[in-house]
């Protein structure tokens, strides 16, 4: 049955209007975020049974049609390790590639990389702050995982790609628990300087708090110009809006989110969804911060792959404006 919303745009009109009495004593906040939408890899990877390769396809269609200026769109990782990823380039060569949107894919390696830019223009390297959480997650050392990253980095200069560098546990890790700022800003540091230009600091199981992001991007900030930095909170303790409303506080303008919520890292025990796209774009509309999404046309694409998926969505404004 097709989900019924209520009169939701402009109720958010509303609130909009709101902001400069409700912003002002917020300290200086971006004018513009670009949200990285992550629901088609992050929020699909960790999906028991297989979904189908035409409803990923219609998935991020929708979500273009919505908008999103970056759809990670998937990953070209091992089918024997991630099979939900293994249709990987199917997926690539389904989409529609509207003018304007990014559509990035995950490489740990260069056989990834190889294929992956049969039809990719920019990838993700993924690394972690973590030894425990590396090893499990790719099956190496955090300076192994480095040799693999130089070898992509070089391919992708040559091939006129560009490369996005992921930093997990970067709150906390599953295996290994504390994880100090210091090693973070490491990590972030060395990809930087490998070239990537953009670094996304994941908060992949979703522990961290507000004063926890505060210190992490603290240390952060003083090895990456925060112009590089994004943040990626998976929302498993009710903190990813607040944890991201600190570092956009603190500068940051790229966040990452996942339609409905989706997504859970397979090699993080209890990792839960991330941050809602649509509780994002509502709350930084909210503040009067541009982001170029169409609410309404994300939340069609959140109940689409809710109801391919049968389930219940995560994202908080998708439940509040839906009157079944
Ligand atoms: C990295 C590897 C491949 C190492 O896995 P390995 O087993 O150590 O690799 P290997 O080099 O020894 O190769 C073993 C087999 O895998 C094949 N292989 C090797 N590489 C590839 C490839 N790219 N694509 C396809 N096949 C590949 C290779 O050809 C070989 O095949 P065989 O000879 O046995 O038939 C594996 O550990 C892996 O795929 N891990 C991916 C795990 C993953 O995708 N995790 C989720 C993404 S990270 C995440 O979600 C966090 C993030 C980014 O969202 C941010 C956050 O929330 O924190």
């Amino acid at each position: 049955m097709a989900t019924v919303r209520k009169a939701f745009p402009q109720r958010l009109v509303g609130l909009a209007s709101l902001r400069a009495a409700s912003t002002s004593s917020m300290g200086t906040l971006p004018k513009r975020v670009k949200i990285v939408e992550v629901g088609p890899r992050d929020g699909l990877q960790n999906e028991k049974s297989i979904v189908p390769t035409p409803v990923k396809i219609k998935l991020i269609d929708m979500l273009s049609e919505a908008g999103l200026p970056v759809i990670e769109a998937t990953s070209f990782v091992s089918p024997k390790w991630v099979p939900q990823m293994a249709d990987h380039s199917d997926v690539l060569k389904g989409i529609q590639k509207f003018p304007g949107i990014n559509y990035p894919v995950l490489t740990p390696n260069m056989k990834g990389f190889e294929e992956a830019v049969r039809g990719a223009k920019e990838v993700s390297i993924f690394g972690a702050a973590s030894e425990l959480f590396t090893r499990k997650n790719v099956n190496c050392s955090i300076e192994e995982s480095f040799q693999r990253f130089d070898g992509v980095m070089q391919a992708a200069r040559a091939a006129s790609i560009s490369v996005r560098g992921y930093v997990s546990c970067a709150l906390g890790c599953p295996y290994e628990g504390k994880v100090s700022p210091a090693k973070v800003a490491e990590v972030a540091k060395k990809l930087y300087s490998m070239g990537c230009y953009e670094i996304s600091l994941g908060d992949t199981i979703g522990v961290g708090t507000p004063g926890l992001m505060k210190d992490m991007l603290t240390a952060v900030l003083h090895e990456v110009p925060v112009a590089a930095l994004a943040v990626h909170c998976h929302d498993t303790y009710g903190q990813a809006l607040a944890n991201t409303l600190v570092a956009l506080q603190m500068g940051v303008s790229v966040v990452d989110s996942s339609v409905a919520g989706l997504g859970g890292c397979p090699y993080a025990k209890g990792a839960s969804g991330n941050l809602a796209t649509e509780d994002l774009v509502y709350m930084l509309t909210g503040l009067g911060i541009h982001t170029g999404v169409n609410l309404q046309k994300l939340l069609e694409a959140g109940d689409f792959i809710c109801q391919a998926l049968n389930r219940k969505t995560s994202s908080k404004v998708a439940q509040a404006t839906c009157k079944l």
